[in-house]
């Protein structure tokens, strides 16, 4: 008899019509202009959100085209987790993910995925590998809705890796789009704009290879009016191209996926327009209930995600700078935090100080809105974006200040030691980590040693990023002084601070911070989805090749890393035992307010964190 054992997914084991396909960007174009001109087909402005549901004229235009292939071009922190989510939700859909990096397909279709997430190894195998005898027994939240039959036996796979690009596409009802979108580095708006290569080098393929009647979605954050400027033009062949931003955060993309707040469609406010929107909006109706599925038109849908990532880095800048007076002036910024986030117009969230935001996207679409108010002539609209990622970067170099100081002004001879390589918890993305920036001002300094600890970030892929930022030549092994450690203790042993850059829970001597509110309770509990089973139903995940690079660095981490990572992120640190093996006098540096002070000082460390006096601040 078959006994229920219960799976918990957040643990890890757990139009125009030419014949050129003219794609320009906003800075390359000659057709830009700055000025945004009146659509015909904008009269899709709505008051208020609506769902698409109730948007179409009469009952026959309502009938989206079917979807029954998606075709995901992008199979990175976005493509993967999203493509999983809509396979593990429509299984009578086949979804594709497709990129250029063969080796990210790779890893995709083996046992190691290139991102960890929590929850996400469980989806992919039921959604990648299928499952045999199993009961997939989603049970969503009282007005959520599921397509997941409790009573189907076994589940066929449903979700593809490929680097067939042009096949796949060439299959897909439904291309989204989620290729990555940097800020372009030099030339025409260089070090603000987005850079669009990756985007326009795909338009062009979808161009080529969709087949007719195709929706061709952005899901990639791009900046305003790319649905019009990037028109993907076949001759006699009309595409119809929605935008469909991404909101999930990294850490928690299972969670925001499953319980996503709004999905967000904008599209053309024409027949074809509401059709495109429609099919879009049944995949996700599968699961999301109908007044969270937004229509807005095309350009206030792209607007609407660089101004949300925006305001979300707003506030945290804003505590940042904050911060800085608490340090001089005896106010505590957690106090500071709660004591506004209680008003419901202010809220708790996203109230956080600390070292500053990291991560591939606040910088880079608060960029994309400095550019685009700066090509639109409005530059006090410029400017007071552009002081969000200023106070960001004041947030660092005061961190960096605070440490040296404690340290008598100089690192010459001393180990210090950063503890969080990913620029935040939970996730082992490091782009655009604060820690990197830390890492790179410490060097500076001239230490003896800079020791870099992660619980999820691979020992070989942190020297490659930090070889990549920081040089080669800034690690230990080529005659610098970083050195990566897989174990936390030996990081700390011998060191004269140690500094916290990421907040994971790993490194926590205490339950939570008060302002540390950023996520909503939905996203937050744990999903029950369970799997009925009398063994592990789940399909054996392909085996790997003999000489498998992935296995082969495992093989070669020490025991203490290759342990499951779900159990690395959540074994708390035991601070004594670091204590009595570093140099007197014990520094410890929070840049993320993760410690409880009292407590770290009983042991006999000198804490200083931000937002609050510390020993060597003067009042
Ligand atoms: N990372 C995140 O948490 C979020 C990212 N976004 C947005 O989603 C987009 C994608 O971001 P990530 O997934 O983080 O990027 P990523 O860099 O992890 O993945 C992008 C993938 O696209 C592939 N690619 C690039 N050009 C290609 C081409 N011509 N053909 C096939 N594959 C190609 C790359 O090889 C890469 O694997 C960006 O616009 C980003 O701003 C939005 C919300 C959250
Ligand atoms: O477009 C994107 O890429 C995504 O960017 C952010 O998600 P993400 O960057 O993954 O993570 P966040 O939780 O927003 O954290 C960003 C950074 O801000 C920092 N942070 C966050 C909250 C806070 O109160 N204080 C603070 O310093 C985090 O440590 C981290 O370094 C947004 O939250 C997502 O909605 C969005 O989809």
């Amino acid at each position: 008899m078959a006994s229920l054992q219960p799976f918990m997914i957040d643990g890890d084991d757990l139009p125009t019509l030419d014949d050129s396909t003219a794609p320009t960007t906003p800075d390359g174009s000659s057709s830009f202009s700055p000025e945004l001109r009146p659509q015909a087909d904008l009269g899709f402005l709505n008051p208020g959100p609506l769902a698409v549901t109730a948007r179409p004229r009469d009952a026959a235009a309502a009938a989206p085209p079917p979807v029954r292939n998606i075709c995901f071009i992008g199979a990175g922190f976005v493509g993967g987790p999203t493509a999983a989510v809509i396979a593990l939700h429509n299984p009578d859909v086949r979804v594709s993910v497709v990129d250029r990096d063969e080796k990210r397909i790779r890893r995709w279709n083996s046992k190691h995925p290139p991102i960890y997430e929590p929850g996400l190894n469980k989806i992919l195998r039921v959604t990648r590998d299928g499952s045999r005898e199993s009961l997939c027994d989603f049970k969503p939240p009282a007005g959520w809705e599921t397509r997941l039959s409790p009573s189907s036996k076994t589940r066929n796979p449903n979700l593809v890796f490929s680097s067939d690009v042009a096949r796949s596409v060439a299959q897909a009802d439904i291309v989204m789009v989620a290729v990555n979108t940097p800020t372009k580095r030099r030339g025409n708006g260089g070090g603000s704009a987005t850079d669009m290569a990756a985007f326009e080098a795909v338009t062009a393929t979808v161009a080529e290879h969709a087949r007719p009647g195709a929706i061709i979605v952005e899901k990639s954050t791009v900046p305003c009016r790319t649905s019009q400027l990037l028109a993907i033009h076949r001759p006699g062949v009309h595409f119809e191209i929605l935008s469909n931003p991404e909101f999930l955060s990294a850490g928690t993309a299972i969670n925001d996926l499953l319980y996503a707040n709004r999905i967000l469609i904008g599209a053309r406010n024409t027949e074809s327009g509401r059709r495109a929107a429609s099919a879009l909006a049944s995949v996700y109706a599968s699961w999301i209930p109908p007044e969270r599925i937004i229509t807005t038109n095309c350009f206030s849908s792209e607007l609407a995600k660089l101004v949300a990532n925006a305001m979300l880095a707003q506030r945290i800048s804003s505590m940042n700078s904050i911060a800085a007076i608490c340090e001089k002036t005896g106010a505590d910024v957690d106090e500071v935090a709660g004591a506004i986030g209680a008003d419901p117009r202010i809220g708790s969230k996203f109230l956080r100080a600390g070292i500053g935001f990291g991560g591939s996207c606040f910088k880079k679409d608060i960029l994309s809105l400095v550019y685009l108010a700066e090509t639109l002539v409005l530059p006090e609209v410029a400017q007071y974006w552009r002081a969000v990622v200023d106070m960001n970067e004041f947030a660092r170099n005061r961190f960096v200040t605070r440490a040296v100081k404690c340290l008598n002004n100089t690192l010459t001879g001393k180990k210090v030691t950063v503890l969080g390589f990913a620029f935040k918890k939970n996730t082992n993305d490091t782009r655009e980590s604060p820690a990197l920036d830390i890492i790179r001002a410490l060097e500076e300094e001239g230490p003896a040693e800079i020791a870099v600890y992660d619980p999820l970030c691979p020992p070989t892929q942190m020297s490659e990023e930090i070889g990549r930022f920081a040089g080669n030549g800034a690690l230990q092994s080529n005659g610098g002084s970083v050195v990566v450690y897989s174990d936390v203790y030996a990081a700390c042993r011998g060191t004269n601070a140690v500094l916290i850059t990421t907040e994971f829970d790993e490194f926590k001597n205490r339950a939570g911070r008060s302002g540390d509110q950023s996520r909503p309770l939905e996203s937050t509990q744990t999903p029950s989805m369970r799997l009925a089973h009398a063994e592990d139903p789940l399909c054996p995940i392909p085996p790997c090749s003999d000489d498998c690079p992935d296995c082969q660095v495992e093989a070669s981490s020490t025991l203490s890393f290759t342990s499951n990572p779900e159990q690395r992120r959540t074994t708390k640190m035991d601070w004594t035992k670091v204590y009595y093996h570093m140099r007197r006098p014990q520094w410890v540096l929070d840049g993320r307010g993760v410690l409880e002070i009292e407590s770290m000082e009983r042991i006999g460390f000198r804490v200083e964190s931000v937002g609050r006096c510390g020993a060597n601040q003067e009042v």
